[in-house]
């Protein structure tokens, strides 16, 4: 699906692939040539609100042009807005046209939503806030969180808080064959790592209820219960929804909280997809039989992953694509 226009595909159709070059650029229709460049920071109930050239300063409120169809549009894309872009009370501004994405993170269906859904678009990495303690680390979810971000490119960053209550090293020494990137912090400690982190960049955030996303979030958008406020004036309930929004970090760049996200549907990614993430791996998964999950044995006992000879990743990868196949350990 590499090089297709997303655009055209249906949601569930969406896929990305890490590491793959350029993609063709959106066809412009003509009379859209002067549309202007914006992001999207929020999204509610058919109305979009954008930030002109990125600019957290110039928020407008766009409707998806009728040409558009239900292109999913969310937050974090990159779209073209024509009409009234002054952001003045009252105006509405049409978006007629979506950028290709460089990244895309999905969610699984769950109780609260029926349907598979595009959680964010575009960011370079997403902050998998983990406790340490209260509530204890959950490694599956990390997992599921790691498989989405291979498959839809990005950057997985561990995000360890509450260090005061237990210690990092048995989850650091989990994921150290991964170099996942991994931040400590703890709420009465400066959290500057994280600060460096996410400046300049567009971060997602995602962690279960009680983590501390909030306190971290907080800490990292000073005036982020303000910010919130400011983008939902699109629509009141912004607290009580389970869309993404982009905050933007003092320093630059933007975080996005996904508020209600638990899960990372893993369905539609395959057991290549997370393969190609691991290079030393690739060219033997090529010679595996059709259809391998590479699970080795007992499930995949002809699988060719075992024969490569740097097998220090192995039992990491394998993990990861026990946790896609529904067998997490
Ligand atoms: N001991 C300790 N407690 C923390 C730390 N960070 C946050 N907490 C506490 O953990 C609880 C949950 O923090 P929140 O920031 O609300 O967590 P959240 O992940 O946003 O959870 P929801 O608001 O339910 O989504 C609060 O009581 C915080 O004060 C930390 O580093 N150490
Ligand atoms: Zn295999």
């Amino acid at each position: 699906m590499a090089g297709s226009d997303w655009r055209r595909l249906d949601e569930s159709d969406v896929h990305v692939r890490p590491g793959r070059g350029s993609r063709p650029r959106s066809k412009l229709r003509p009379e859209h040539a002067d549309a202007t460049a914006a992001m999207v920071v929020a999204v509610d109930r058919g109305r979009w609100t954008c930030a002109v050239d990125a600019d957290p300063d110039r928020l407008v409120t766009a409707m998806r042009a009728r040409e558009l169809g239900r292109t999913p549009i969310v937050v974090g894309d990159r779209v073209g807005v024509v009409g009234d872009v002054s952001g003045k009370p009252d105006t509405l501004a049409r978006i007629v046209r979506v950028e290709d994405r460089s990244s895309l993170l999905r969610r699984t269906a769950d109780d609260t939503d029926p349907y598979e859904r595009i959680v964010v678009a575009n960011a370079e990495q997403l902050l998998i806030v983990t406790a340490l303690a209260d509530p204890p680390p959950r490694t599956g979810f990390i997992d599921r969180c790691l498989v989405a971000c291979y498959a839809g490119g990005l950057q997985p960053v561990l995000c360890l808080t509450k260090a005061d209550l237990a210690s990092p090293d048995e989850l650091l020494a989990r994921y150290a064959e991964l170099a996942v990137p991994t931040l400590v912090t703890r709420h009465d400690e400066e959290v500057r790592e994280v600060v460096e982190t996410v400046r300049g960049r567009v971060s997602a955030l995602v962690g279960h209820s009680g983590v501390g996303k909030s306190t971290l979030v907080n800490r990292l958008v000073p005036d982020a219960f303000l910010a919130t406020g400011a983008v939902s004036a699109v629509g009141k309930g912004r607290h009580t929804s389970v869309a993404a929004v982009a905050l933007p970090l003092p320093g630059g760049g933007w975080v996005i909280d996904t508020p209600g996200v638990r899960s990372f549907g893993l369905a539609h990614i395959t057991a290549d997809d997370i393969v190609s993430a691991f290079p030393e791996f690739t060219e033997a998964a090529e010679e595996c039989p059709p259809g391998c999950g590479h699970l080795g044995p007992p499930e995949d006992p002809d699988c060719m992953l075992d024969e490569v000879p740097e097998q220090r990743r192995l039992p990491s990868l394998r993990r990861l694509l026990a946790s896609r196949a529904g067998l997490e350990t």
